[in-house]
C-alpha cells in the first residue's frame, strides 16, 4: 500500500525536515508541529475540501439533518494532519486480518458455545436474551448459512507502557466510517501535496485506504453468490441517520461499481412491507433481496417496539445472506471476546499453533466478573479497567470511580447482574499533541488514536471467495477522555502515515 521510501519518514536516519517530529519509543505517534499561520492556512483549505468531497456528516443542531440527504451538512470531525504510525502495528494487524475473519466464522458456526457462553449474560441482559432467542430459534430449524459474508473490524490501541498492540474489540455488525475514513486519507493527501515543502512530508506516505471499494465488492460478491438478477441489497438504517453519507459512499459504489441495487429501510419499514416466499426469499416492497447489509440493529435502541424484533426474525429466516447472520452478531460481544482470551479457548477453533499465538498475543487482559479477585483489584484500582456490558456503538463503557462505584454496588447485591459485564485491561497509548477540527474550529488536544482494521470475509459453501483485509480506520481523541467514537461525539476521523 505504501512504496518503502516512505517507510523512514519520521526516523532519525533520514534527512527529516525540523517539522517532522519523529523517532523516540517505536510506539511513539507524533504529528507534525506546524507554524500557527500554516495551520489557519490548512484548516480553512480542508473545511472547504471537505465540504467540497463529502466528508460530511448530518449535523445535530438541524432538525432534518438526519432524515434527508442534502439537509443540514456539516463537515465530519477529523484531524488536520495524519498520525505517524509504526510500519511494524500496521503489518501486525494486516496479517491478523485474515485470522480474524477464520476465527469470527468458526465460533460463528458453534451454537453450542455461543449460546453456553452467554447463558449467564441471557438472565440479566434482555437485549442480548432476544439476539439469544433468534440465535436458538434458527438453530432449532437447522437453518444453514450457506453463503456468509462478514464485515468487520479490529479495533486496536497501542500499549504504551509495553510497546505491545493489543485488540480494544472485534466489531462484527455495523462496521461504519468505512466511507469517511476514505475521505480523510484523501484530505491529508491533497493537504500534503499542496504544502509538500512547508511540511516536509510526501504525499505517498499517507497508507491509501481501500475502504469503500473493498467493502462494495464484497457486498456485490455476496449478490453474485445469490444469484438473482432482480434482487437487491437491502440497508438496514436507523429512521435519523446523521452518518448517512458514510453509508451512501458504500452504497453508491456499490451501484456506480457493480450496478447493484440499493435499498435503505428502518427495521419498522421490513416488518411492514417485507414478508418470506414459499422458497424462504425475502421480499421488501415487492423487491427480493439477495443481501443484508445491517447499519443498524446493535443496539437496544434499533428495537424499540415487538415490530423491529419481528423484521429482525424475519430476515434470519429468510435465503437472503446476512451481514452479520445473527451468529456473527453473537460472536462480537465482548462477553465472546472475553471467553475466547481464556486458556485453550482458541484451540477450539483453530488449527494452526503459529497463528493461534499470534492472536493471542494481541489479546488484552479480560475478566468476567465471576473472578472475585479481579473485581477486587478493580475496585481498589479502578483506572486500571474498563467494566464493559454487552452494548456497541460507542458510549457505554464504564471507567474509573464509576466502575468502582458500579462494582461495589453489584457485588454488594450479591445478583447475577455480574454476568452483564466484562472487564478489561485499560490501555493506555502514547499521546501525542493534535491539531484536530469540528465544526469549523481547530483545537490542538494531547490526544491517543484507535487503529481499525476492517476485515472482509464472503464464503460459499467449503469456498472462500474473499478473505482479506479491506482497509482502515484511524480514530484520534483527547487523551482526557475516557470514551471513543466518531458518531458517539468523541473522536475524530484520522489516516495515517507509516515510520
Ligand atoms: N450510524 C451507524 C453507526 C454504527 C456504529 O456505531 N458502528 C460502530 C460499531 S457497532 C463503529 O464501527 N463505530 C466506528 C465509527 C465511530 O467511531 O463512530 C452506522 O453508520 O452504521
Ligand atoms: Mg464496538
Amino acid at each position: 500500500l505504501v512504496p518503502a521510501k516512505c517507510a523512514v519518514v519520521g526516523t532519525a536516519q533520514t534527512a527529516v525536515p525540523e517539522t517532522v517530529v519523529g523517532g523516540g519509543r517505536r510506539s511513539e505517534q507524533r504529528q507534525l508541529d506546524v507554524p500557527p499561520r500554516l495551520v489557519d492556512e490548512l484548516v480553512e483549505e480542508a473545511l472547504v475540501w471537505s465540504s467540497q468531497h463529502g466528508l460530511v456528516v448530518g449535523d445535530k443542531n438541524h432538525p432534518r439533518s438526519g432524515k434527508a440527504p442534502g439537509v443540514g451538512l456539516l463537515h465530519a470531525p477529523f484531524s488536520l494532519l495524519p498520525m505517524s504510525f509504526p510500519k511494524v502495528y500496521w503489518d501486525q494487524a494486516v496479517e491478523l486480518a485474515p485470522l480474524f475473519n477464520d476465527l469470527v466464522d468458526r465460533v460463528s458456526l458453534d451454537g453450542d458455545f455461543l449460546q453456553e457462553t452467554l447463558a449467564r449474560t441471557k438472565e440479566v441482559d434482555s437485549f442480548t436474551e432476544r439476539l439469544l432467542d433468534i440465535h436458538s430459534k434458527m438453530i432449532k430449524l437447522n437453518k444453514k448459512e450457506e453463503v456468509r459474508l462478514g464485515l468487520t473490524r479490529s479495533d486496536y490501541m497501542v500499549d504504551g507502557a509495553t510497546d505491545r498492540l493489543l485488540q480494544v474489540e472485534l466489531n462484527t455488525i455495523s462496521t461504519s466510517s468505512n466511507g469517511l475514513a476514505c475521505g480523510v486519507c484523501e484530505l491529508h493527501r491533497n493537504l500534503i501535496r499542496q504544502h509538500e515543502r512547508e511540511l516536509g512530508l510526501n504525499p505517498e506516505c499517507v497508507v491509501g485506504n481501500t475502504a469503500i471499494a473493498q467493502h462494495a465488492e464484497a457486498l456485490a460478491g455476496a449478490w453474485v453468490e445469490f444469484n438473482k438478477q432482480s434482487a437487491v441489497v437491502l440497508v438496514v438504517v436507523q429512521a435519523e441517520e446523521r452518518y448517512m453519507y458514510d453509508q451512501y459512499w458504500i452504497t453508491v459504489a456499490l451501484r456506480e461499481m457493480y450496478g447493484v441495487t440499493t435499498i435503505r429501510k428502518t427495521m419498522a419499514a421490513i416488518e411492514a412491507e417485507g414478508e418470506l416466499r414459499p422458497d424462504g426469499t425475502l421480499v421488501v416492497d415487492g423487491l427480493p433481496v439477495a443481501v443484508v447489509y445491517f447499519r443498524a440493529g446493535y443496539t437496544p435502541n434499533d428495537y424499540p417496539s415487538e415490530a423491529e424484533w419481528r423484521a429482525r426474525l424475519l430476515i434470519e429466516c429468510s435465503s437472503a445472506i446476512k451481514c452479520p447472520s445473527i451468529a456473527y452478531h453473537l460472536v462480537g460481544t465482548k462477553k465472546i471476546q472475553q471467553e475466547l482470551s481464556k486458556e485453550n479457548a482458541l484451540e477450539r477453533f483453530l488449527d494452526n499453533k503459529a497463528d493461534i499465538e499470534k492472536v493471542r498475543k494481541c489479546f488484552a487482559g479480560l475478566w468476567s466478573l465471576e473472578n472475585d479477585s479481579i473485581v477486587m483489584s478493580a475496585i481498589e484500582s479502578p483506572e486500571l479497567f474498563v467494566l464493559k456490558p454487552q452494548r456497541e456503538g460507542g458510549g457505554n463503557n464504564i471507567y474509573s470511580d464509576n466502575l468502582r462505584e458500579t462494582l461495589i454496588s453489584l457485588r454488594n447485591d450479591g445478583s447475577n447482574e455480574l454476568a452483564a459485564y466484562i472487564l478489561m485491561q485499560r490501555i493506555f497509548p502514547p499521546a501525542s499533541l493534535c491539531y484536530l477540527v469540528r465544526e469549523g474550529t481547530c483545537i490542538r488536544e494531547n490526544a491517543v488514536s484507535e487503529f481499525g482494521i476492517f476485515g472482509a470475509y464472503l464464503r460459499n459453501k467449503d469456498k472462500v471467495i474473499i478473505d482479506d483485509q479491506c482497509g482502515y480506520l484511524m480514530r484520534t481523541k483527547a487523551s482526557s477522555l475516557n470514551e471513543g467514537g466518531v458518531v458517539a461525539g468523541y473522536a475524530f476521523l484520522n489516516s495515517i502515515f507509516l515510520t
